[in-house]
């Protein structure tokens, strides 16, 4: 499989997406495009990777992570395009909420869709608050979320990122999960993206807040799993681009 070396990362909608401040309306229908040139043969039929894919969120932190693990993984034979969706926030097993935010967002967008579904589990809580950090983190804080662990000794704690994918709608979502593993510490650094400043990734001695963007684009469960399905999509690109 050949696929070009070149990246061609598009900013989201006139660059506003790079800025800290940028207008979650403002990344709308942002693209980043990630060129291909011709290969050799042609992939399975129906389940090839699509030339352009949405990844549908609400969230523009998660979106400009994305966007910058994307740009910095090399060559993609597909492009990838910001759709903001007001997704709902499910109940159940983390990798089945994924899963139905993604066929949810098939069905809206009408076409090849990506999405993912975070969750922060504590392991003295038994992998609680899980996909409903969201509002735990909300009503109670960063100070909360470390008062949930004062009875414990236990302040170990795993990041956890599932991308769901389809193709289209009516057809079954694949996921692909990233964990980066690590402990609740008192808040420290910029409190600019949800709980990363209570997070602390084994082996940095920093919390997320704390570190350079690349240095956690590096590391964390969103790069993680995003790697995985970047593997994926090229691995069922067609190569037939004539
Ligand atoms: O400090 C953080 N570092 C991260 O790397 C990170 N990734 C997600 N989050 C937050 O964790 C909850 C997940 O809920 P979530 O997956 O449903 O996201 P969301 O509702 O914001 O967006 P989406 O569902 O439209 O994609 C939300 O509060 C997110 O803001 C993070 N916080
Ligand atoms: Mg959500």
């Amino acid at each position: 499989m050949s696929f070009a070396t070149t990246i061609h990362p598009l900013p989201f909608s006139g660059h506003k997406l790079r800025s800290p401040t940028a207008n979650l309306s403002s990344v709308k229908q942002g693209r980043v495009r990630l060129q291909h040139r011709r290969g050799a043969t042609t992939a399975a039929g129906s389940m090839s990777t699509p030339k352009t894919i949405s990844f549908a969120t609400g969230n523009k932190k998660k979106l400009e992570e994305v966007v910058a693990i994307l740009a910095a993984g090399g060559t993609l034979p597909f492009t990838v395009q910001a759709t903001k969706i007001d997704l709902p926030e499910l109940q159940g097993e983390a990798e089945d909420i994924s899963k139905e935010k993604c066929r949810i967002a098939a069905k809206t967008i009408q076409g090849a869709v990506m999405v993912e579904d975070t969750s922060l589990c504590f392991n003295a809580l038994k992998g609680l608050p899980g996909p409903y950090i969201k509002w735990f983190l909300d009503k109670l804080g960063h100070e909360g979320l470390n008062k949930m662990l004062v009875g414990f000794e236990d302040k170990t704690a795993y990041a956890q990122c599932i991308f769901a994918y389809t193709p289209g709608p009516d057809m079954e979502p694949v996921t692909f999960v990233g964990r980066t593993e690590g402990r609740i510490v008192p808040a420290r650094g910029p409190h600019s993206f949800g709980w990363d400043p209570v997070f602390e990734p084994d082996g940095t001695g920093q919390t997320y807040a704390e570190m350079d963007p690349e240095a956690k684009n590096k590391i964390s469960h969103r790069y993680r799993a995003l790697d995985l399905l970047r593997k994926y999509l090229v691995s069922h690109a067609s190569q037939d681009q004539s």
